[in-house]
C-alpha cells in the first residue's frame, strides 16, 4: 500500500493542464487565468480629488483666507475653464483636479457665503489629491497562472479588460455503482439505499470550479459498468464510486481494465479510503473511490479537489493543514493514516480539535456535523489531551 502523499503525487502525474478559452469577465470569478493580462489604461487616469471640498493652489490654502469660487468639478464632469490665482472651485470626490490646482480643502474646513469661501483657522494639512497612475499604469501585468478571486476580477475590470484567457473547466463524470442504489426521490426497495456520494462529490467539485455529469447508476455487472464507462467519454476525469474492494461484486477494476484501463495503483495506507485506485482510461484519468459514503467524500477532499489545481496548471498544492490542540485523548493509530472527522473551534489561545466519537466511514451525519479532518500519521502513538495535532478544515 502506498502512502497518501505518494497517491496524491501519482494521480497528479496522470493529469495534464487543460487548454485555455476566452471567458467574459463577468464569468471569470474562480477561474484560472491562463496567460497574463495587461492594463489597457492607467488608473486613475487624471489627478483625482479624494474628498468633497474646494480645490485651489496650495499657496492660497492659508487658514482664515477668503477665496471666490469660480466653478465646479464633479465625478464624470470635469471643470474645463481656467482658475485664476487666488480663486477656488467647488470639487467633489472622484472629480479631476484641474491644473495647476494642487490642494483640496475639505468642506468641513470651510465656511461658505454665496460665491466665496473662508478657510477655517485650522485646516487639514493633506492635499487630498490622488496622483495619476497611483493604482496602476497602462501595460501593468497580472501574472498567470492564477486563480481569480473577487479582488482580481475588480482589478481586471478597472484595467479595461472585458474578456480574458482562462483554463477551461474540467469535465468530470461521476459514476455511482451498486445493485443496492436508487436515486434520491425514487422508490427504495427493502434491500436498497439511496445513492448519496455522487451528489456530495458533485457539490464539492462544482464549488471548486469543475463541471460534473452524474451518469446513470451502474449495476454490479462488468457489462453494465462498461456501458456506463462508455457514457463517460469526453470527460477529463472519470470518478467511480464503490465496487472497489475485494468482494465478489466489486467489479469496477475488472470492468475498467476490460475497457482499457491502465492501472497506476490500487490501495493506499489511508483510513478511510484504503481501496482507492487510479489509472488512465482512453483520454481520461480514472479514479476509483471506495463506496462508503464518508470514504468517498474524504477521498474527494484529499485527492479530487487538489487535482482541479493540477488540471488548471497550478500544480499540486500541499495539503492545507494547521496545528490544533487536542481536547481529548486518543489511543494509538494503526498502519494507515487516519483522517478523522473532527470539530475544530477557535479559542483565544488558538485552534482546538475534538475528534468525533464515532469514526465509522458510513456515517454522513457525523461528517456533516464536522468541520475538519484530524490527520494522524500511520503508527501515531497514543495522544493526550493538550497534544498538538494536524487538522484540515472542511
Ligand atoms: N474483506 C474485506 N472487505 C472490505 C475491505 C477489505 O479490505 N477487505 N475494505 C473495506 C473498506 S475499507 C471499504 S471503504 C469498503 C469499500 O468497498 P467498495 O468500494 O467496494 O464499496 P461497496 O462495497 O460498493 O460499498 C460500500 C458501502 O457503501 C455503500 N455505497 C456504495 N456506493 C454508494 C453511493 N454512491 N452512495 C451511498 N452509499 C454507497 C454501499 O451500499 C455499501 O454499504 O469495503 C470494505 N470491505
Ligand atoms: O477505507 Mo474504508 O474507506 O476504511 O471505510
Amino acid at each position: 500500500m502506498i502512502s497518501v502523499e505518494e497517491a496524491r503525487e501519482r494521480i497528479a502525474a496522470l493529469l495534464s493542464p487543460l487548454e485555455a478559452e476566452q471567458v467574459p469577465l463577468a464569468e471569470a470569478g474562480g477561474r484560472v487565468l491562463a496567460a497574463p493580462v495587461r492594463a489597457a489604461r492607467t488608473q486613475p487616469p487624471f489627478r483625482t480629488s479624494i474628498m468633497d471640498g474646494y480645490a485651489m493652489r496650495s499657496a492660497d490654502a492659508r487658514p482664515g483666507h477668503t477665496l471666490p469660487v469660480v466653478g465646479e468639478a464633479a465625478a464624470g464632469r470635469a471643470f474645463d475653464g481656467s482658475v485664476p490665482a487666488g480663486c477656488a472651485i467647488r470639487i467633489f470626490t472622484g472629480a479631476p483636479v484641474p491644473d495647476p490646482l494642487d490642494r483640496v480643502v475639505i468642506q468641513e474646513d470651510v465656511r461658505r457665503d454665496g460665491d466665496r469661501i473662508t478657510l477655517n483657522n485650522r485646516i487639514e494639512a493633506a492635499a487630498f489629491i490622488r496622483p495619476v497612475g497611483a493604482d496602476f499604469e497602462t501595460g501593468m501585468e497580472l501574472g498567470a497562472p492564477r486563480r481569480l478571486g473577487p479582488a482580481d476580477i475588480a482589478l481586471i475590470a478597472a484595467m479595461g479588460v472585458a474578456t480574458l484567457p482562462c483554463i477551461r473547466q474540467p469535465r468530470i463524470a461521476l459514476i455511482a455503482t451498486g445493485d443496492e442504489l436508487v436515486m434520491p426521490g425514487a422508490e427504495v426497495g427493502p434491500d436498497q439505499i439511496v445513492a448519496s456520494n455522487s451528489f456530495g462529490l458533485k457539490a464539492m467539485l462544482e464549488a471548486s470550479g469543475a463541471r460534473c455529469r452524474l451518469l446513470p447508476i451502474a449495476r454490479d455487472t462488468v457489462a453494465d459498468l462498461q456501458a456506463v464507462l462508455r457514457l463517460a467519454e469526453g470527460s477529463d476525469l472519470i470518478v467511480t464510486i464503490g465496487g472497489a474492494s475485494v468482494g465478489d461484486h466489486d467489479l469496477v477494476q475488472t470492468a475498467a481494465e476490460g475497457a482499457g484501463l491502465s492501472l497506476d495503483f490500487y490501495k493506499i495506507a489511508m483510513r478511510p479510503g484504503k481501496p482507492l485506485m487510479a489509472g488512465r482510461l482512453g483520454d481520461a484519468t480514472l479514479i476509483g473511490l471506495p463506496g462508503n459514503p464518508v470514504s468517498a467524500m474524504v477521498c474527494g477532499q484529499v485527492f479530487l479537489r487538489p487535482m482541479l489545481d493540477v488540471l488548471a496548471g497550478l500544480g499540486l498544492q500541499p495539503m492545507d493543514t494547521r496545528t490544533a490542540t487536542l481536547t481529548r485523548p486518543m489511543g494509538p493509530n494503526g498502519p494507515r493514516a487516519h483522517f478523522m472527522r473532527a470539530t475544530v473551534e477557535r479559542r483565544a489561545d488558538g485552534l482546538h480539535a475534538t475528534p468525533a466519537e464515532r469514526q465509522d466511514s458510513a456515517l454522513l451525519s457525523v461528517l456533516s456535523a464536522s468541520n475538519a479532518l484530524l490527520i494522524r500519521p500511520p503508527h501515531d502513538p497514543a495522544r493526550a489531551s493538550g497534544d498538538p495535532v494536524e487538522v484540515m478544515q472542511l
